[in-house]
């Protein structure tokens, strides 16, 4: 039976770090995931893209709210007709594990079975979001592994630990830098997962206070390249609610044409920068999250599209933000290549 693992997290924590990790250090372990998003745009999916044995896609909506055990089904039952040897669900920042859980515990399909519940916890933001939604602790309660990420951004865990200690006694906790785990900790090369345990009835019940009902989501998609100055002006001022912000941005400026991923998880933000993969049209792709969120948010982004002249060192304002690696590679040669059909 193969096993799926359900890979959960609040938004920013880190779970699509991870699962690239996953998926770039499987040597040979067959790898079918399953991508869910908020937001008209999967960017997820995208992150993972061209890297997986075997992969769904669902964007624009909770896989916990918008999906039945039968559709769940469905899924599992397209990725165990590959020859896979484990499952991961990438689920959205929001979604509710236990109702997750519930579902793939529900599960007729013969050959899959649950195997277990990791939860990455973002190691700066926890404490805050802790405190902002007492409902996410229900999920450590359940949770067979736990992964304290981004511990670089910090200068001690050993409060943090405590914290998530007074939920869950006995899961591991495993602090990473970059959701570089161990896939050992999540699958075997035949697979027997350390991880899943028994879950009781009541662990799994209550899906009352489920994150994503405070939320709301606005979704900027654009063919025009972004000013740059306009744009950083926009994130150093960010609407007050918004809480993260992930997608990627087309600046036409010469010598920075590739594609800018962006980032905001709270006050963090950066920019990561890569090719735009072959035959896709650069657009601007951004998924806004937060609460409350100001309507006028998209027409903000709007005016931020480049209508005058714009100097190459206006890109100084984002490239700040670029990760050191990136930063140092040299900058795209050519221009942005349209799809052929497109063009
Ligand atoms: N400094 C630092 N940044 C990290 C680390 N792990 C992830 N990040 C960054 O945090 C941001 C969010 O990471 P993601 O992997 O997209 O988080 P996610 O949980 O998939 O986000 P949602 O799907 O929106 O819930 C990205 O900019 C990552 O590069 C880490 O260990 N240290």
């Amino acid at each position: 039976m193969i096993p799926v693992v359900l890979l959960t997290g609040f938004l920013g924590s880190g779970k699509t770090t991870l699962l690239n990790h996953l998926l770039s250090s499987a040597r040979g372990t067959r790898i079918g995931v399953i991508v869910n998003d908020f937001g008209q745009v999967n960017v997820d999916a995208m992150a993972v893209a061209g890297q997986v044995d075997s992969m769904i896609s669902l964007g624009d909506g909770c896989l916990c709210c918008v999906a039945d055990t039968s559709d769940i089904d469905e899924m599992l039952g397209k990725l165990a007709g590959a020859k896979l040897d484990v499952i991961v669900i990438e689920a959205s920042g929001l979604a509710d594990p236990q109702s997750m859980v519930r579902k793939l515990l529900a599960s007729t399909d013969t050959r899959v079975r649950y195997g277990g519940l990791v939860t990455v916890l973002d190691a700066v933001e926890f404490a805050g979001t802790h405190d902002q939604h007492p409902e996410l602790a229900k999920a450590l309660k359940i949770a067979d592994l736990l992964v304290l990420n981004k511990t670089d951004r910090v200068e001690s865990i050993t409060d943090l630990v405590g914290l998530v200690r007074t939920h869950n006694g006995e899961a591991p906790i495993v602090p990473v830098t970059h959701g570089r785990v161990d896939p050992e900790l999540l699958f075997d090369r035949a697979p027997e997962l350390p991880v899943a345990r028994q879950l009781t009835f009541d662990d799994l019940t209550d899906h009352s206070d489920h994150a994503h009902a405070v939320y709301d989501t606005v979704t900027f998609t654009s063919a025009e390249p972004m000013h740059p100055v306009l744009l950083m002006d926009f994130m150093d001022n960010r609407p007050a609610g918004l809480y993260r912000i992930k997608g990627f941005v087309y600046f036409a400026v010469p010598g920075h044409t590739d594609r800018f991923g962006i980032h905001t998880v709270g006050n963090y933000l950066r920019f990561h920068r890569s090719p735009w993969p072959r035959g896709t049209r650069p657009e601007t792709q951004l998924v806004l999250i937060g609460k409350d969120i100001d309507p006028a948010t998209a027409d903000w982004l709007e005016a931020c599209q480049q209508t005058g002249p714009v100097e190459v060192d206006d890109m100084l304002w984002v490239t700040r933000y670029l990760d050191s690696v990136d930063a140092l590679h040299e900058p795209a040669q050519q221009g942005p290549q349209p799809d052929e059909d497109q063009a």
